[in-house]
């Protein structure tokens, strides 16, 4: 991992062209025209939710590959990514709306037509509004990398993520090491992040997380966030997962809305 930190990258680089930045002076209750860059929603796609024991009736999409919101520098990285892929020294991790129906190898996963849970990652419907990412998986299973669109819904200081957004980003990527490496389900019980660099809106990411240590049910890990060319370390991480039993059983429908 290069040197770099702290520095910020340049906020053109990795950028997706027009960003939704507000106009500086403008009151926040005056509605901003939407750009014309925003994406549309998503169509309708089938739900899907975990149950051990609803049967399969509903093939889920796959969401970890490139769509009409990702800009050249996040298809240019994942196409970088994909070739990793060939010799089986990394794979792809595909990735869902609805439940947690990418885990086959943690869970006894069937896929159920009602509502269900959706990841939070994947609550915004409009392509590139919110985080676009994939996750690749090294063959030792115990190192994850995300590259991550940084969407302009995600904002917190004008311009830039938002710490939480970030803090998503960083749980995701070390929980889907922890999964792999656990083989069974694990939550986060500490996530230690030091910012280091605000991370521009539409920049797209490298999350690199790696356990560093397993002890009975305790998975210690690490993760980088950088800018692609490996210039800007924009945070870094501890986390702490403990394993747990899964007593996964979808929410009622009443507290999952349709969409
Ligand atoms: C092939 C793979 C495909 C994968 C494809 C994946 C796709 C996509 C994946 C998405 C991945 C999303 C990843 C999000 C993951 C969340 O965001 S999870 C949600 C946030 N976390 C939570 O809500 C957890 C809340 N906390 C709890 O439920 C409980 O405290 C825990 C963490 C389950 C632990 O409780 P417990 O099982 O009763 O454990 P307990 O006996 O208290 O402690 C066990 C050990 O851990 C230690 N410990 C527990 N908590 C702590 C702590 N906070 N600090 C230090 N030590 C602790 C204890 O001291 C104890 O140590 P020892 O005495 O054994 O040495």
């Amino acid at each position: 991992m290069g040197g770099g930190r702290g520095r910020r990258s340049n906020p053109a680089g990795d950028s997706i062209p027009q960003l939704c930045h507000r106009t500086p002076g403008v009151p926040i209750d005056v509605p901003v025209p939407t750009p014309p860059h925003v994406p549309q929603p998503r169509p309708p796609r089938p739900h899907c939710c975990v149950s051990l024991q609803a049967s399969c009736s509903v093939s889920p999409q796959d969401l970890a590959v490139p769509n009409a919101g990702w800009s050249a520098a996040m298809c240019e990285q994942y196409q970088r990514l994909l070739r990793c892929t060939t010799n089986g020294s990394w794979r792809r991790i595909p990735s869902y709306r609805r439940g947690l129906d990418h885990l086959p190898e943690v869970l006894q996963m069937t896929v159920d037509p009602g509502p269900g849970p959706r990841l939070f990652l994947r609550n915004v419907d409009a392509e590139g509004a919110g985080f676009e990412y994939a996750i690749f998986l090294h063959a030792s299973g115990r190192r994850t990398r995300c590259l991550c669109q940084v969407g302009p819904y995600l904002e917190g200081h004008q311009g830039f993520a938002h710490g939480g957004a970030i803090a998503t980003l960083v749980d995701t990527t070390v929980g889907t090491c922890a999964l792999a490496a656990a083989k069974m389900s694990a939550m986060t019980a500490k996530l230690s992040i030091s910012y280091l660099a605000p991370v521009p809106l539409g920049a797209v990411v490298v999350a690199d997380s790696r356990v560093e240590q397993h002890e009975g049910r305790k998975i210690f890990l690490s993760c980088q966030v950088c800018d692609t060319q490996r210039d800007t370390l924009y945070a870094e991480a501890t986390a702490l997962f403990i394993q747990v039993e899964d007593n996964n059983s979808p929410p009622s429908p009443a507290a999952c809305p349709q969409r």
